[in-house]
């Protein structure tokens, strides 16, 4: 029997699936690392601690291993999009990963939208400027630390970075490129017109492959720490999104996807790169050759969430902390949750935004707001998911994956608020199961990504819609979607009393 490696660099954790041919996981690997947040708005990571992190799971996974590791053929990525690595000419990291959902880059936004235009800029990525990107990110390096930017003679992204460091080459894929605002989406190229227009040199932009392009093998030093063989082929990888989808069998028209991790996102896969949600919605390559998807975003998804445990329930697993929520009747006797933790994206581009809750009352128990945390995710997404309707998408059915994708309540909870049926699958790590499917297909194991999905993917269970609750929730949501512009204001005048 053979063995391939999806390695997951997300945002809370590192996750590694070992999966035998017939798709089944045999060994799973979780490190978590932390978030480094100096400042309202500020999100960092050590990109080293990736590493070390991955390093270690790997050494892990292989002792626990029982097999001839030579039969582990082939390693893929998955990760966190759009975090900033900067690298110097040595290929020595520069400053902390600025990551995708850091907000403090407003006014390169602005800048980057008076510079390129807001309509070229929507021709060329197909998506407007916005605070997590990358070249923002960029363009803020550039201006408040100038020294640093003068060193920087490479960029790359978290899982870029990752392998580079597992194999000594730099490359970048299209699924992760197109979430710089530097890729022309359709031509597969970097835009050398918007590099010359903000002023980045284009030779700081790595070199482009598929997501299912064998890169190279790791290096004697690597395989000498993690107890992997050197001959193990490496395969690029993709965005996290984009392989959740592939690990979902989102790979025809028609398929969507409810992704819950730190951040949340429902996604829909594309054919075509001329479909027009007028940047409402990012438009992204996809990791399978020559498709795309479109995608709406929650910032603090699970991380509402798991901030709302770090800070209340801190020593609680999050099993506990949700157990009886599915007592609590749809609604949270009142109770609404509003997810801006760290600003939003869909439908609401807003760096300056924070969350509430509204409707607070004495006779709350502590699980009405853990419900109320878990609605007020899901009435996020569900503005993700009327922007799809509203643009003619049917929705009727979606696979649900990540960390949210646990808990049984949550995943009935998103099946009455979407009203459409919710697929569980037999494992909830859809894009670590995307990056095993990209080294499968890369190792010649399958013709193509769908034939892989037939093979891998398993169905386990459906949710669906509740008439009564599917009532109770268009009611609510009529509400929810009041709280953004009725507390927009009082944030934007809470902003300076912020840490
Ligand atoms: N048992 C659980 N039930 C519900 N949600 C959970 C559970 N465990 C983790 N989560 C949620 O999943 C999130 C992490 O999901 P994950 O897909 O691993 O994220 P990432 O890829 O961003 O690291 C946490 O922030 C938390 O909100
Ligand atoms: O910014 C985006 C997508 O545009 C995020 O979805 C990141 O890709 C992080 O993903 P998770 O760590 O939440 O999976």
């Amino acid at each position: 029997m053979k063995y391939v490696i999806g390695i997951d660099l997300g945002t809370s954790a590192v996750k590694i699936l070992l999966i035998n041919q017939n798709g089944e996981v045999c060994h799973e690997v979780s490190k978590s690392y932390p978030l480094i947040q100096e400042k309202s708005g500020y999100s960092e990571q050590n990109p080293e601690e990736w590493v070390e992190k991955t390093a270690q799971g790997l050494a892990e996974l292989v002792q626990q291993f029982q097999g001839n590791v030579d039969d582990i053929e082939g390693i893929s990525f998955s990760g966190q999009m759009h975090g900033l690595v900067l690298l110097d000419e040595e290929h020595q990291v520069l400053r902390n990963t600025i990551l995708w959902n850091d907000t403090r880059t407003t006014e390169q936004c602005r800048q980057i939208n008076e510079i390129v235009g807001t309509d070229r800029l929507l021709e060329i990525t197909k998506n407007p400027a916005l605070e997590g990107f990358t070249l923002p990110k960029l363009l803020w390096v550039k201006q408040y630390e100038p020294e640093v930017f003068e060193k920087a003679h490479v960029f790359m992204l978290p899982k870029d970075y990752l392998r580079y460091r597992m194999t000594g080459e730099i490359h970048s894929e299209y699924s992760d490129a197109a979430g710089t605002l530097l890729l022309n989406v359709s031509k597969k190229t970097w835009s050398t017109e918007i590099c010359e227009l903000v002023g980045i040199k284009s030779e700081l932009c790595p070199p482009l492959v598929e997501s299912h392009q064998l890169v190279g093998t790791i290096t004697s030093d690597f395989a000498n720490w993690t107890g992997l063989s050197e001959s193990v082929k490496v395969f690029a990888g993709g965005a996290d999104n984009a392989c959740g989808a592939i690990g979902s069998g989102i790979l025809s028209e028609g398929r969507t996807l409810c992704s819950i991790g730190t951040s949340g996102v429902v996604l829909s896969y594309e054919e075509r790169n001329d479909q027009d949600f007028q940047g409402k919605v990012h438009y992204f390559n996809h990791g399978e050759e020559n498709a795309f998807y479109t995608m709406g975003v929650t910032l603090a998804a699970g991380y509402s969430l798991s901030w709302f445990k770090d800070t209340f329930a801190e020593k609680e697993e999050f099993e506990q902390l949700l157990q009886g929520i599915d007592q609590v009747p749809a609604g949270a006797n009142g109770l609404l949750f509003t997810p801006y933790l760290v600003g939003e994206r869909t439908p609401h581009a807003d760096s300056v935004i924070r969350g509430s809750f509204i409707g607070m009352d004495a006779s709350h128990k502590r699980r009405d707001f853990v419900r109320a945390v878990l609605e007020g995710i899901t009435f996020s997404l569900n503005e993700s998911i009327e922007i799809f309707r509203e643009n003619g998408k049917t929705i009727d059915t979606i696979v649900s994956i990540g960390g949210g994708a646990k808990n049984e309540a949550w995943l009935q909870i998103q099946a009455d608020i979407f009203n459409a049926n919710i697929v569980k699958l037999s494992s909830e790590q859809g894009p670590g199961m995307g990056a095993a499917m990209l080294a499968a297909f890369g190792c010649g194991w399958f013709s193509s990504l769908l034939e892989c999905a037939n093979k891998f993917i398993e169905p386990v269970k459906t949710y669906q819609p509740v008439k009564e609750n599917v009532a109770q929730y268009q009611k609510l949501f009529g509400i929810y979607k009041q709280v953004y512009e009725q507390t927009k204001v009082l944030n934007e005048q809470l902003q300076e009393f912020r840490k």
